[in-house]
């Protein structure tokens, strides 16, 4: 029999896309904050989940380790997308990418055509496609967390990272000082599992689609 296995992240991508699955009639066997298993079953013998890191996620989907998945487009940004079909925006996690730097850092002379700072970052690919867009010279320091606390004791001047409610940065007395883009998270499918597994994963693709707000 042929099955389909979905690749998500714990945490909010997990708990925001319940309901989504909840309207493609899939209902998760286990709760991955609860549970070590990595493979989880569901109520549907021919659907699994699979539970990866954010990052990761559209890896197992372009090699074809899971048919579908649900990722950031920070996440896929920074990717590069190949091999992937990205059929729907499922308009959950949304938040922004975002420059912030410590409040009263005078950003606007730094930003100057020819000026040059320092910046740490996750998103090395949005970032270097933004500030050289703006004409401006980035030495970027890769970070994989906590971007807030690299202006704070010296290692950049400013960094790109995600913002919702801000609450992260006011708590870190940092401002944000330019939006790069909006985010949202994406329903992504491997480009072969399309052609070969339609009649499984259409339903689904179209539960999805009915049940977006
Ligand atoms: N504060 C936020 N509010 C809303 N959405 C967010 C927020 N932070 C991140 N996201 C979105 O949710 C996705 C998953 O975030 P999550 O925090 O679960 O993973 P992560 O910790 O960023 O990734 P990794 O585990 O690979 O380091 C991100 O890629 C982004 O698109
Ligand atoms: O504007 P806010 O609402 O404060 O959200 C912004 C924070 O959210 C994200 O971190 P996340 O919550 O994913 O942190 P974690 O990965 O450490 O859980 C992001 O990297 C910011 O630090």
């Amino acid at each position: 029999m042929s099955s389909i296995t979905l690749a998500l992240s714990k945490g909010r991508i997990f708990e925001e896309t319940l309901p989504l699955l909840a309207a493609a009639g899939i209902v998760p066997a286990d709760n991955p904050e609860s549970s070590r298993k990595l493979i989880i079953g569901t109520n549907r013998p021919d659907v699994r989940l699979v539970i990866v890191r954010a990052t990761d996620v559209p890896t197992y989907v372009q090699y074809g380790a899971a048919d579908l998945g649900i990722a950031g487009r920070d996440v896929l940004l920074e990717h590069g997308g190949a091999g992937l079909y990205q059929p729907l925006d499922l308009d959950i996690a949304r938040c922004r990418l975002c420059v912030a730097v410590p409040k009263g850092f005078d950003y606007a002379a730094a930003s100057q055509p020819g000026g040059r700072i320092r910046v740490a970052t996750k998103y090395i690919h949005s970032a270097k496609a933004h500030f050289a867009a703006k004409g401006m010279h980035v030495d970027l320091i890769k970070l994989y967390g906590s971007m807030e606390l690299a202006p704070l004791v010296g290692l950049a001047d400013a960094i790109v990272d995600l913002v919702s409610t801000g609450g992260t940065l006011r708590a870190n007395n940092l401002e944000e000082v330019e939006e790069i883009m909006q985010i949202s998270s994406r329903l992504v499918c491997n480009q072969a599992s399309l052609k070969l597994k339609r009649e499984l994963i259409q339903p689904v693709l179209d539960a999805f689609a009915g049940a977006i707000q």
